[in-house]
């Protein structure tokens, strides 16, 4: 998918389809018998409902002429009766209607979240993070009035069609055929508002989506907001965003109403008209209390065919939403393991890049044919400018992205024949960005070794010096931190992620700028612990503070995606040429500062 910003509409690749319908029925499949039962009780409700017109008609034609109070009573007791079917249905069919749609919207916002824990890094990269949370969070609730009430109000209010005309055609088949003289002219309104209609409501999906994004972007950079002062700015560009959704929902409103008021003037214009030819009709053939059943019915004939009405648009509306929550359940990770991809066996650390070619879109290279071998054990630093290509080489050995070409192996084996767990369970990963979760100090070192026990923890953080800090908070490591740490220095935080990476005992270990953000002190009681964390591992050390990496097995020199030299530390000062001089140059900066 092309990159997406918060303004830019999202692109619906998939035609309009009723396949999407369908797949949101196979949710429905494990409720048949709780619909079924709903069905059942909804049908004899409307048969209750549905006869008090009928009663009326034969009070006034039999019982008042024949003076029956008898069967007068017998009346009214059937029709308080009806009342309370009628009643008492509707209350289960709320319940059990809306425990279903509950349960549906709940598992498809399950196979949502879940098919998102799969997807690679490139979907991410490539569409703003508020435009995914719309699907999971909002699309997914506007399915909630289709699920709840649709399906079983359409079955209903297609039988209380027919036992209605049932009543109407008992009473006068005349009179019926010529109330139905609205159908053709709903079916033209139908037809004409169909497309219109979708379109506008998937634009509107989109303006929710844009609107969405913006909020989410707006609220991850509050801070530099605040510090720039571009509330103003802020402001200006939210009320354009939203602006343009209250437009566009007014626009889908205002079409979506256009069936509604077309069945009710419908309904009225046949009513009058019915009275008109029945009132003349009146004496030859059509009695007062017929008249009266038969308006009674028309009445009611309206209201499933308004409900019927609505559901048609609901599914219009689901369908903008529906396409959207299905095109992300369809999207294919990029990164997988083959079909007969194997376990990648307990490994000894080595790796090799060879002529591996990458670009993030397209043919545009980042990498440009790298090469190199790294034996088990040994410590690769990476240094060159900032954009170089430094954390695209160490995120492509856990295969965070697929390479357009060459081949990476680890012990001899290429990454792209063996399962994704299997391979990313041996490294631990140290991003630039350390991440922190919600929840305790404890658990977010924890995170990706989940049965390691306290002890180990501890341990872990020791090695990596934040035992110190973590122990002088006042929980120590129960101290619960904010989404993204909020509550830590970015030191901290860099430590923690620093004690996670560790944690999992990787064969292959990866700091990205693991300890750009920790005062020298610190870091140098880490650079001591570091020789030991090490031993044993292979590692790739990204820094660009070089005085970090001077001990590096080799130190590879990056260039606009190319190894320009490599070499140890001292070879490459002694060789003067590029590592020399970005050394000379922090150098002379720090004596400058
Ligand atoms: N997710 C991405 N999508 C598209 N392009 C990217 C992405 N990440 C990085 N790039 C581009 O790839 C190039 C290399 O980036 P990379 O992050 O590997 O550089 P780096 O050497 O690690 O830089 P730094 O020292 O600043 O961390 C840059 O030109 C960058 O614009």
């Amino acid at each position: 998918m092309a990159r997406n910003k918060f303004d830019v509409d999202e692109e619906l690749e998939s035609p309009f389809s009723f396949i999407h319908l369908k797949r949101l029925f196979v949710y429905l499949k494990p409720y048949k018998k709780t619909i079924f039962l709903t069905v059942v009780i909804m049908l004899i409700s409307s048969v209750a409902s549905l006869i008090g017109p009928y009663l009326i008609k034969q009070a006034i034609d039999v019982k008042i002429p024949e003076k029956d109070m008898g069967g007068l009573w017998g009346l009214a007791v059937i029709y308080f009766l009806s009342l309370v079917i009628t009643g008492v249905s509707l209350k289960y069919k709320i319940r059990w209607m809306t425990e279903i749609g509950q349960s549906v919207i709940r598992n498809i916002r399950k196979d949502l979240f879940t098919h998102l824990q799969k997807l690679s890094f490139s979907f991410y990269d490539s569409r703003p993070h508020g435009k995914i949370l719309v699907r999971v969070v909002n699309y997914v609730n506007s399915l909630s009035d289709l699920l709840s009430n649709g399906l079983v109000n359409l079955i209903t209010d297609l039988f209380s069609l027919l036992v209605i005309l049932g009543f109407m055609f008992s009473i006068d088949v005349k009179m019926t055929l010529l109330s139905m003289v609205g159908f053709p002219i709903l079916a033209v309104v139908i037809f004409f508002i169909k497309n219109a209609q979708r379109k506008a409501w998937q634009i509107l999906s989109n303006k929710q989506s844009n609107m969405n994004a913006y909020i989410h972007e707006s609220i991850n950079g509050i801070k530099v907001t605040q510090a720039f002062s571009r509330e103003e700015e802020n402001k200006r560009i939210f009320r354009e965003v939203s602006e343009s959704y209250r437009t566009s929902w007014m626009k889908a409103v205002k079409i979506q109403f256009l069936l509604w008021p077309s069945i009710e003037n419908l309904s009225t214009l046949t009513i009058s008209f019915i009275y008109i030819i029945g009132i003349s009709m009146i004496n030859h053939g059509v009695t007062v209390g017929a008249l009266i059943a038969f308006v009674g019915y028309i009445g009611m004939f309206w209201t499933p065919l308004t409900n019927i009405g609505n559901f048609y648009n609901a599914i219009i509306n689901a369908q903008a939403y529906l396409e959207r929550i299905f095109e992300m359940i369809d999207e294919k990770p990029t990164v997988i393991g083959d079909s007969d991809a194997a376990e990648l066996p307990a490994i000894q650390g080595k790796v090799e890049f060879k002529k591996v070619v990458f670009g993030y879109e397209g043919e545009e290279k980042v990498l440009d044919n790298i090469n190199f071998i790294v034996k088990p054990g040994e410590t690769i630093a990476l240094v060159g400018a900032t954009g170089s290509g430094k954390t695209t080489i160490v995120s492509l050995i856990s295969r965070f992205y697929n390479i357009n070409s060459g081949s990476i192996e680890i012990d001899g084996v290429d990454i792209k024949t063996v399962t994704i767990p299997s391979l990313r369970k041996q490294m631990g990963v140290m991003l630039q960005d350390p991440f922190i979760f919600s929840g305790t100090i404890m658990d977010n070192i924890r995170y990706g070794r989940l049965d390691a026990t306290d002890e180990e923890v501890i341990e872990a953080a020791k090695a990596v010096q934040a035992h110190e800090f973590i122990s002088s908070l006042k929980d120590g490591y129960d101290t619960e931190v904010n989404e993204r740490g909020s509550r830590l220095s970015t030191g901290q935080r860099q430590l923690i992620s620093f004690a996670r990476a560790l944690l999992a005992d990787p064969k292959i270990l990866i700091l990205d700028e693991a300890t750009s953000s920790i005062d020298t002190e610190t870091e140098l009681a880490l650079q001591k612990g570091l020789e030991r964390i090490l031993i044993g591992r292979t590692s790739f050390i990204i820094a660009h503070r070089l005085s970090t990496i001077q001990n590096a097995s080799r130190i590879l020199v990056i260039e606009k995606g190319r190894i320009i030299e490599e070499g140890t530390h001292d070879e490459l000062i002694r060789r003067k040429s590029h590592y020399w001089n970005l050394h000379r140059s922090q150098h002379q900066s720090l004596h400058v500062g």
